[in-house]
């Protein structure tokens, strides 16, 4: 439940006393390393292997930032569009690690049929699980665009745009799900190939908690495929 992964968020830094650079730190790999297996370097059509992250205002354009970083030392090219950037010195360095490693800042949204010329895929990093109400503007236009799109969407713990809990019907349709921690209430919706579990942080105190009932991951994996 929303809720509930709120809950666990604040229990983690609270409680437990980490910061949240950590965890997005291992969030963003998780997600970089579910997209390299699902999308591997010589299984992509086109070259070079452009990837095009798109970051939202919150911490989950945070993994994005992270995620685009760890694709790049993985051998894609990928391109960020942070569209709304939060004045948060968090946020301000993550910006600058990637631009430090020539990863290019789009200016704006390219149209649905560039995105398909250009890029193999999208990773959406727009909302997490404290999005909430009607989308606001830029990032309506943006999902309207990446509802069109033909190249897969990994999509950061939930579908941007979705309920957390609900889903939506007509909302984007990833291809891959990275849920981060637990799935949500909406991985029940998602109809896409690969469902991904990453964040491989929580302590297993908390995992009882809240009755998580989390699979096992591979040996020293930060990902676990669910399906
Ligand atoms: N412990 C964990 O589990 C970890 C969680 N992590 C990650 O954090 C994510 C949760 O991050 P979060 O809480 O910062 O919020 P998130 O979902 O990114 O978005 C909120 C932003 O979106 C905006 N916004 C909201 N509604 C909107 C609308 N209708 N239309 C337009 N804008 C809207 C709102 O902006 P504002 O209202 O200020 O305009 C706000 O800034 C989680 O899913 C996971 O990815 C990991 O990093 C590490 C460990
Ligand atoms: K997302």
């Amino acid at each position: 439940m929303q809720e509930e992964a709120q809950h666990i968020d604040e229990e983690l830094f609270d409680e437990y006393s980490f910061s949240v650079d950590q965890l997005m730190e291992l969030a963003g790999l998780s997600c970089a390393t579910a997209v390299s297996k699902g999308y591997p370097l010589l299984s992509l059509l086109k070259s070079p292997p452009r990837v095009l992250v798109i970051c939202g205002p919150g911490n989950n354009g945070g993994d994005g930032l992270v995620c685009a970083r760890h694709l790049k030392l993985f051998g894609y090219e990928p391109s960020v569009l942070y569209p709304k950037r939060p004045s948060k010195q968090l946020f301000q360095n993550l910006t600058t690690q990637c631009e430090k490693m020539d990863i290019s800042f789009l200016t704006e949204m390219p149209e649905a049929d560039v995105i398909d010329e250009v890029y193999n895929l999208v990773v959406d990093a727009i909302f997490g699980f404290s999005f909430k109400g009607a989308v606001r503007e830029p990032f309506g236009d943006i999902l309207s665009q990446l509802k069109k799109i033909t190249v897969p969407i990994a999509s950061v713990d939930i579908p941007s745009g979705w309920d957390v809990e609900n889903g939506c019907p007509d909302g984007i349709q990833p291809d891959m799900l990275i849920s981060l921690t637990a799935p949500k209430k909406a991985a029940n919706h998602f109809k896409g190939r690969y469902h991904f579990l990453g964040g491989r942080f929580v302590p297993p105190a908390l995992e009882q908690k809240y009755q998580l009932n989390l699979p096992q991951y591979p040996g020293t994996d930060c990902v676990q495929q669910l399906n």
